[in-house]
């Protein structure tokens, strides 16, 4: 018989976290060894950062992007342990940061564990790559919860990456996010992003492919934050022992 992998969770007390630590109790595969709180945070089934980095496999982070790039640092500083990210809302440095940090630990980071996405993702760079950019606008609408705090989501930004990579051109030069105004006519080739917050949604997104004549639409809407959890618990799973490393959901679920 194999040892439990131990788990640390950053961000325990919040959403995801509250969704994901049932999960864990149940599972005879994983050890919880403590949430992590915000620095200087005491509580119950809670550990400071250190002894979390110290006591687990790995670490799951559902914090914000700058809380997640701080303990990826120090993880990385220590030598471990292997972490993955769930968290969004980062800014371009920070990703800098983790990818610097996966030279040393095994990283995995996805704005989104669902399977359905993961594989949305693919089809969204397919149709991008078939239909020209004279002609085909393409948009990308999401739609969450009132407490959410970053935008556009982790979600929507893999869509188009994965729009924009189909196109053969990098996300930021072509991106468009909200308008307001007297915009002027939409320039062929923007990626455009537009965003809703309302009431409970989990989260919705859409992408749309327009032209003259026909709209093609690809979507997801998710229903429960419980395949979030199973999908990050699969990716904890997947990661426990490997080279250090920046790894993606589609590695997981061996869609790339
Ligand atoms: N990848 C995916 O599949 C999914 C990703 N997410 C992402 O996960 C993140 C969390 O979402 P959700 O659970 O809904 O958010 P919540 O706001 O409900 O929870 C956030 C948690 O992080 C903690 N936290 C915030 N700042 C810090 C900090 N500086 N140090 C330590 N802990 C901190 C909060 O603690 P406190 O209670 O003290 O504020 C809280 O426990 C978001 O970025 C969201 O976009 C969400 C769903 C799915
Ligand atoms: O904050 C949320 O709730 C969600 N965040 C992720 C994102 O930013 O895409 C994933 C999911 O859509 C829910």
């Amino acid at each position: 018989m194999t040892s439990p992998i131990k788990i640390a969770v950053a961000g325990a007390s919040g959403r995801m976290g509250r969704a994901i630590l049932p999960l864990l109790a149940a599972d005879p595969d994983f050890a919880f060894v403590g949430g992590i709180g915000r620095e200087g945070s005491a509580g119950d089934g809670l550990i400071d950062r250190s002894a979390a980095i110290g006591a687990a496999d790995v670490i799951l982070d559902f914090t914000t992007g700058r809380a997640a790039a701080e303990l990826v640092g120090l993880c990385a500083s220590a030598g471990g342990p292997a972490l993955v990210i769930g968290a969004t809302g980062f800014e371009p440095d920070e990703l800098e940061r983790i990818a610097e940090a996966a030279r040393t630990i095994p990283i995995l980071r996805s704005g989104n564990f669902s399977i359905g996405v993961n594989m949305l993702v693919g089809l969204v760079a397919q149709a991008a790559r078939a239909l020209p950019a004279h002609g085909w606008d393409i948009e990308i609408l999401e739609a969450h919860h009132n407490r959410k705090i970053d935008a556009p989501s982790g979600t929507a930004l893999m869509l188009g990456e994965a729009a924009a990579e189909g196109r053969g051109v990098s996300l930021a030069s072509v991106e468009r996010r909200g308008r307001d105004g007297i915009t002027g006519e939409r320039p062929p080739g923007e990626i455009g992003f537009a965003v809703l917050r309302a009431g409970g949604l989990v989260g919705e997104h859409s992408v749309l492919f327009a032209a003259a004549e026909e709209v093609v639409t690809l979507s997801h809407s998710a229903l429960d934050r419980g395949m979030f959890a199973r999908g990050a618990l699969a990716a904890a799973r997947w990661i426990a022992g490997r080279a250090p490393g920046e790894y993606a959901m589609g590695d997981v679920l061996g869609l790339v």
